[in-house]
């Protein structure tokens, strides 16, 4: 090793007994078994039911506490204490407001502080004391850790550790406690979490999830084509903006744009105004209470259908200047009879229905109108200058990528485009072809190029950012094309339907699925995919264990949109020491449901994969680096300490 490295290093181990300590430490750690991995997909905005999730641990608080108190706590007792844990400070105001006397709350907080003392010995059993103390609550620290490591001579001490909680409650410092206490559990049952990608679009709330992700202790994201699609806005991309402001006017989530984000759109609801009325297909979806008047729900109407027609005619000239996307077949506006209403796609001619091509002009329909040119260039500006959507795409670019290899598994978000016999479908990208890993690592380059030069509008990188929202062979769409024209204008349901990647029928057989770790450089015998994007039907009897347990579909829908075709809301993905376990969500009401009722909706668990011998850290993606440092600090020693 370098002498000059070695050297360096020995600044920061300059004595022999902090090189052996480092040692010693490193290597108690890579023996331990190895952290909680928890896989979530498709939150869609849904931070409510996402939240719960998140805070619950896929059920693992529920099972901690059930594992410790089954014998001395009833059922409710149980439930009471996990929604504690959930909602610290929510709950401990319920449950204040059902005491009549001082004494007996004080009583409650002795019994509760104790037991989640207890519940946090447990949980955190497989970690060091250090990693223990970076997650308790800093103000409590020394306190907490008095309590925890009660010694062997506790009969001599017993009144010390009775004043400790005497105090902590007559100084009234026991409601800030158990909320650093609740939340001190919540990270210590999940050490890592895995978001595989839609965090946008369709749900109320992305932001919230957004915030709550930079929050949190330690987590990767894989884009979904949601995600790539508002970072592809902020980089710079028109149509991948007029594409989310779209969805927004669509699921009734203009706020988000507006309120949550500050993007003004008086200038495109002024457009709206001029060119467009009424119009059924563009309705928004609205939720089944909602308070909106008629005359609101006209405004998004009408903007809905201008921001949709932008979308329209962006497309084109992308189409054109990029013949290698193999998109022409989508330069709708040009394949429209003006005259008669209608469109010839395949050669079959379709009428058209709730029309609005007010700003269309027949001989050159890819033009923008000079006032549409203004407003969605005036949207960039604003989107561009968002101080709140800069830290939520920069957060985004910083954690995620396109797909993550991580302890021997693959997490992907759509899918690796394959063609019918399974090899890996190649893409012509100016003058090179590319396929598989490699394919997706251009892409990912193409999209950071984007992002790194928002100034840049239209270029290939950013083009490519919209060409992996709906590029046949992007990795993240995953079908043939997307048919969002012919939903909005065409009856005929057939033209809506969007033709898969093979990829989605041959992820089902062990063969494709082993061929695709190979290319991904990981061991097909104990990897496994790990995929989001399609919502699998359980309702019709679909499985989201595929290919003899070697791929997992975890797109269950957190999205209320889709809950009615899957059945059920959502998976999730556990990945302990001891094995897989794919936890199945049902339908998640409200917080105040847990609250009051404690319906915790329970998860049904199948056990994925069980490890034949507990798992450790030296087996995993951290250990790896652990054993590299314990590499270089031996030798550090060699070179240093060792005659
Ligand atoms: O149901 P909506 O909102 O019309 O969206 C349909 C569109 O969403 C997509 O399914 C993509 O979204 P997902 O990644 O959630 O599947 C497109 O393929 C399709 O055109
Ligand atoms: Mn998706």
């Amino acid at each position: 090793m370098d002498a000059q490295f070695l050297d360096l290093l020995a600044q920061k181990y300059d004595s022999e007994e902090k090189v052996v300590t480092e040692i010693i430490n490193l290597e108690a750690i890579s023996n331990l078994p190895k952290g909680t991995e928890h896989f979530v997909s498709d939150l869609h905005g849904e931070f409510q039911a996402f939240q719960h999730v998140l805070r619950n641990g896929s059920g693992k608080v529920k099972e901690k506490i059930n594992d410790l108190f089954r014998e001395i706590l009833t059922e409710k007792e149980i439930s009471e204490l996990a929604t504690l844990v959930y909602y610290p400070e929510e709950k401990l105001q319920l449950i204040k407001g059902t005491f009549t006397n001082k004494r007996s709350l004080h009583q409650w907080y002795r019994q509760t502080i104790e037991q989640m003392l207890k519940l946090i010995s447990y949980a955190s059993s497989k970690y060091t004391r250090s990693k223990l103390r970076k997650a308790l609550p800093s103000r409590f620290v020394y306190i907490i850790e008095e309590l925890l490591y009660k010694t062997a001579d506790i009969n001599n001490k017993e009144s010390y550790y009775e004043a400790i909680y005497q105090q902590i409650i007559s100084l009234g410092q026991a409601d800030k406690l158990i909320i650093g206490l609740a939340y001190t559990t919540q990270q210590l049952v999940v050490d890592h979490l895995h978001v595989v990608g839609d965090i946008y679009d369709r749900g109320p709330e992305p932001d919230r999830i957004m915030d709550t992700l930079i929050h949190y202790h330690s987590l990767d994201i894989q884009w979904g084509n949601h995600d790539v699609l508002w970072i592809g806005a902020y980089a710079g991309s028109m149509v991948c903006l007029a594409n989310i402001i779209r969805i927004c006017a669509r699921y009734d989530n203009l706020d988000i744009i507006e309120d949550v984000y500050g993007i003004n759109l008086r200038p495109l609801l002024n457009l709206a105004e001029r060119y467009y009325d009424d119009n059924p297909a563009f309705r928004p979806k609205v939720q089944p209470h909602t308070t909106m008047t008629e005359q609101e729900l006209l405004q998004i109407t009408k903007i809905h259908q201008a921001i949709a027609m932008i979308q329209f005619k962006l497309e084109m000239p992308i189409i054109k200047r990029r013949p290698y996307f193999n998109m022409s077949e989508r330069l709708l506006l040009e394949k429209i009879n003006y005259d008669k209403n209608e469109i010839t796609l395949d050669g079959k001619t379709y009428p058209l229905d709730n029309t609005c091509f007010a700003t269309v002009n027949p001989q050159q329909p890819e033009q923008l109108l000079e006032e549409e040119e203004q407003v969605i260039e005036k949207l960039l500006f604003s989107v561009q200058h968002s101080e709140k959507l800069a830290r939520h795409m920069k957060f985004l670019m910083k954690k995620g990528s396109l797909y993550l290899r991580y302890n021997g598994n693959l997490l992907i978000h759509g899918c690796i485009p394959l063609d019918e016999e399974g090899n890996m479908e190649e893409m012509r990208i100016e003058d090179k072809t590319y396929s598989g890993r490699k394919l997706l690592d251009v892409f990912e380059s193409y999209l950071r190029y984007a992002f790194a030069h928002p100034e840049e509008t239209d270029d290939l990188a950013t083009d490519m950012v919209w060409y992996l929202w709906s590029g046949e062979r992007s990795s993240l769409f995953g079908k043939r094309a997307m048919t969002t024209f012919e939903r909005y204008f065409i009856k005929d349901k057939e033209t809506h339907k969007e033709k898969k990647n093979p990829y989605y029928h041959l992820r089902e057989h062990e063969e494709t699925c082993r061929r695709i770790l190979e290319e991904f450089d990981l061991d097909p015998d104990h990897g496994h995919i790990i995929n989001g994007h399609t919502p699998v039907k359980e309702i019709n009897g679909e499985s989201p264990i595929k290919a003899n347990g070697k791929m997992i579909v975890i797109d269950g829908g957190f999205s209320k949109a889709y809950q009615s075709t899957t059945g059920i809301a959502g998976y999730t993905l556990l990945y302990n020491s001891f094995g897989m376990q794919l936890v199945a969500h049902k339908k998640f009401n409200s917080k105040e449901d847990v609250l009051h009722n404690g319906t915790d909706v329970l998860s049904v668990k199948r056990l994925v994969d069980k490890e034949l011998e507990r798992k450790k850290v030296s087996e995993t993606n951290v250990g790896e680096n652990l054993l590299k440092k314990i590499s270089v600090l031996k030798s550090l020693m060699e070179y240093r300490y060792m005659d």
